[in-house]
């Protein structure tokens, strides 16, 4: 089995008295993808937020590359490579695609946030930016305005902007979520390639991708894991079918 690079153990959130991430334990292992789906308002949102460092967690452990990390903040973490794709920085408009992925790759590292336009001369960060665009499938559109862009692009541009800053492990909120069919495939056939480099955790209603791309499957209930295990595990998992997936289950 590959390496564990990210793992919970006992993840709790709570607001006032209820309780949304319900003593939950999982890992996320290198080269894989480790889907979490659920119904509606389960936690899966809550949970990334605890993986990334944007919310501090009542109780349990967030451990990255055998690290203790529950109590860094989202930049400390993403320094260390564990990167939500849209959270590193936001996306600014009146920059090209190219100068903002050279932003994320800058940023991640070395907090400096002045100095913008010189930026493109450092030839390193560049060519991490052209590499990340290249990945994504945005290289033709690197000198257009972020403003241009069209909402899948903008999607991309915000997985590029995650892969400059040099990640481990990403974390992906609903990549696809207001995608056309030929953008969510595209997205697919990008995350199968990835997965070569990195561990990704995987947060995504669209049910064909999920089965599609991952590794391992997490089924949360109101903020509980109900059951973890390879796809076709959770595909004829009564209860899963029952709760969540319905008749709606892929075969
Ligand atoms: N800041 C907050 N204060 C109070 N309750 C919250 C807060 N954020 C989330 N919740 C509640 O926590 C529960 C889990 O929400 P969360 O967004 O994590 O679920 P989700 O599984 O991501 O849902 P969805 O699939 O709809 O995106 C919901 O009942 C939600 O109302």
């Amino acid at each position: 089995m590959n390496p564990v690079l990210l793992q919970t153990e006992a993840l709790v959130k709570r607001y006032g008295g209820l309780l949304v991430t319900d003593a939950v334990s999982l890992d996320i292992r290198a080269n894989e993808v480790h889907a979490i789906i659920g119904p509606n308002g389960a936690g899966k949102t809550t949970l990334i937020n605890q993986l990334s460092g944007e919310l501090r967690s009542n109780s349990g452990k967030v451990l990255f590359a055998g690290k203790d990390v529950t109590g860094q903040d989202i930049a400390q973490r993403a320094r260390q490579g564990l990167l939500r794709s849209y959270q590193i920085t936001s996306i600014f408009e009146d920059f090209t695609v190219l100068e903002n992925v050279v932003f994320a790759a800058l940023g991640a590292k070395e907090h400096a946030f002045r100095f913008w336009r010189p930026m493109l001369g450092r030839a390193d960060l560049v060519a991490r930016a052209r590499e990340a665009l290249e990945d994504t499938g945005l290289s033709g559109r690197a000198a257009v305005s972020a403003a241009s862009l069209a909402y899948g692009e903008r999607r991309q541009l915000e997985l590029a902007m995650a892969l400059a800053a040099e990640p481990t492990v990403l974390l992906l909120d609903e990549p696809m979520a207001g995608m056309s069919s030929q953008e969510s495939a595209a997205v697919v056939a990008l995350l199968h390639r990835l997965k070569q480099r990195y561990a990704i955790l995987l947060i995504e209603h669209d049910m064909d991708a999920v089965f599609k791309l991952a590794d391992r499957i997490t089924v949360l209930v109101y903020g509980k894991t109900l059951v973890s295990g390879t796809p076709d595990e959770i595909r004829n998992n009564a209860e899963v079918r029952a709760v969540y997936l319905g008749d709606t289950a892929h075969a």
